[in-house]
């Protein structure tokens, strides 16, 4: 059941392990002009590359949330370049851009943005009903069961916890296999019990199901579920941490928030 689309089929979920999902090069974000003018970001190079789990952290303002929305093309570069594949999205006018996004893009954000007259199986798959696509009945299975979900698809948003809406969420995020997934502080609205548990099926969505998840995220232990973290600071991108833990990732944080002061 193949359907025409403006874009080569994405490759299956780990298809192209350790190839580029999506690169950023010389990538700079302006906003206003004048007196008002904000860099957000300054010629930032950064790939996410297939099956892997990123974080992105730094301090307020330092440009975490611009990253994401422009490489996700929910937001307009300045200048240079913001790939999904081979895709630029600079060069899509916004019917490509919009269906780019529906069609190779996953998004989990801090509210879960479920539609409650749904069942959890109907807000998974709803994303595909829209689209005309047809879910695959196994990879939804293998999602569900990934995420803990099985005995809960008949359940309406509000029979279920924040913790299992948030899984609901990833789910309906990973239904249309992505080649990337964005996740902006999916931990925000949850308990630190639920949100332990969130990441850990994030983190086993990236291994066994060998997805792409970019998260952006304030807290060094959600951090520490990632295989790398790339901190930014003043629209920059000025270290990176491979197999992270909390301490050495709070560390960094600490130390980059002294330097912040000091300048
Ligand atoms: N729409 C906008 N108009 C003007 N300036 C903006 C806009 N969006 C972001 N900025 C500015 O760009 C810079 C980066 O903002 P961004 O939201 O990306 O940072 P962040 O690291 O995600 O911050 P936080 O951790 O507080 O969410 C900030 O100085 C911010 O004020």
């Amino acid at each position: 059941m193949s359907r025409a689309t403006a874009f080569p089929a994405p490759p299956a979920p780990g298809g192209a392990v350790g190839t580029v999902a999506a690169r950023a090069t010389a990538l700079s974000k302006v906003y206003g002009h004048g007196e008002t003018r904000v860099a957000a970001l300054d010629a930032v190079d950064v790939e996410f590359r297939r099956a892997e789990f990123t974080a992105i952290m730094g301090p307020s303002g330092s440009g975490k949330s611009t990253l994401m929305h422009c490489m996700a093309g929910l937001d307009s570069i300045s200048s240079g370049s913001a790939r999904i594949g081979e895709v630029e999205l600079a060069t899509l006018d916004d019917r490509r851009l919009t269906r780019l996004r529906r069609d190779r893009i996953g998004f989990v954000f801090q509210a879960f943005n479920l539609l409650p007259t749904l069942t959890a199986l109907e807000n998974i798959t709803l994303p595909l009903a829209i689209a005309g696509r047809r879910p695959d009945a196994e990879w939804v299975e293998r999602i569900v069961a990934t995420l803990g979900l099985s005995g809960r698809l008949a359940h309406r948003p509000s029979q279920l916890s924040g913790g299992q809406q948030q899984r609901v969420a990833v789910a309906r995020a990973l239904a249309a296999k992505p080649e990337i997934i964005f996740a902006d502080e999916p931990t925000g609205n949850l308990d630190s019990r639920s949100g332990a548990e969130l990441l850990g099926f994030l983190h086993e969505s990236v291994r066994a199901l060998e997805q792409t998840v970019v998260m952006v995220t304030h807290d060094p232990v959600a951090a520490s579920y990632a295989d790398r973290v790339v901190f930014l600071a003043d629209g920059r991108i000025v270290d990176e941490m491979h197999e992270p833990d909390a301490g050495a990732v709070l560390d960094r944080m600490k130390a980059f928030e002294a330097t912040g002061r000091t300048n």
